[in-house]
């Protein structure tokens, strides 16, 4: 629960988005909503429109039409920053961790938006700057507690093998305390046992921290296992949304998905 909102409440309303670069449409007449506190998937073929949906969410794409009412408001010209700001974080179906940079570096980088002082201010009120300091090394501490990864706190991030460096990319998007979390892909490229790790992280992130997911998975087992609800796009379309069962008995999502490669 967060502020005064409750588990289920609407926190984030696409309507009707429409998103076309030059010719080609990347989603038609959108709309689907996220509750509070549910793990969301996004799911479809390739090229479905899934990762547009998610740069819609995080404002890096503005769609052409269509509102996204989040929190209440209709939400503007957002663009990443102030997406960011408003409690939005995500992860990249491509690692963006900074390679030489160590785990709890990396993770630091996460708080930059919590961060108050600014240079000139820590220049002028050291005090004040240390102590904030500390508590955002708190936080961190917390998290790299959270995920198991004490051990390579101080491990550069080239070094870790790939399952271990999208937790600590789960962890620098969990720096930012985000009411929202998206993933994309987290678990593509893993391996079983990587796989089961990360969804039990994502289900306790879920449970102990709160926070809303929304995620792009390929994995049919991991998806139908943790989402709450999810939501079929293909070719830019919305198919199918509700509960993982009543999905999996859509049959236009059947028909998607038996003319592709599953
Ligand atoms: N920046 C862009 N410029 C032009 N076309 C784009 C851009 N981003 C996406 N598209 C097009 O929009 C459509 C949807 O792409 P998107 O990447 O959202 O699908 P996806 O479901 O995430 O696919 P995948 O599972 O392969 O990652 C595709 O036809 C894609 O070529």
């Amino acid at each position: 629960m967060h502020g005064n909102r409750n588990i289920g409440d609407v926190i984030l309303d696409l309507r009707n988005i429409c998103l076309s670069f030059g010719g080609v449409k990347a989603l038609t007449d959108i709309s689907f909503n996220v509750r509070e506190h549910e793990i969301r998937a996004i799911i479809g073929p390739n090229g479905a429109g899934k990762s547009s949906m998610l740069n819609v969410i995080n404002g890096v794409y503005r769609p052409q039409e269509g509102e996204i009412i989040y929190r209440g408001q209709q939400r503007r010209g957002m663009d990443t920053y102030a997406a960011a700001k408003s409690g939005i974080a995500r992860t990249f179906q491509n690692i963006a961790l900074f390679k030489g940079m160590s785990v709890l570096d990396n993770i630091m980088t996460g708080r930059n938006l919590k961060m108050q002082t600014n240079f000139l201010l820590q220049a002028l009120y050291w005090g004040a700057a240390q102590k904030e300091e500390i508590a955002h090394r708190k936080k961190v501490e917390e998290i790299i507690d959270f995920l198991e990864i004490q051990a390579i706190r101080k491990t550069p991030v080239s070094r870790l093998p790939y399952g271990l460096q999208k937790r600590v990319e789960l962890g620098r998007a969990l720096a930012a305390e985000p009411e929202i979390l998206l993933l994309d892909e987290p678990m593509a490229g893993m391996n079983v046992e990587e796989k089961q790790d990360m969804c039990r992280f994502i289900l306790d992130v879920n449970d102990q921290f709160g926070t809303t997911i929304v995620l792009i998975e390929h994995d049919m087992g991991v998806v139908m296992d943790i989402s709450d609800r999810v939501v079929v796009l293909d070719y830019g379309k919305k198919i199918g949304d509700g509960t993982p069962d009543e999905v999996r008995s859509n049959q236009d999502v059947i028909n998607a998905y038996l003319g592709v490669a599953h």
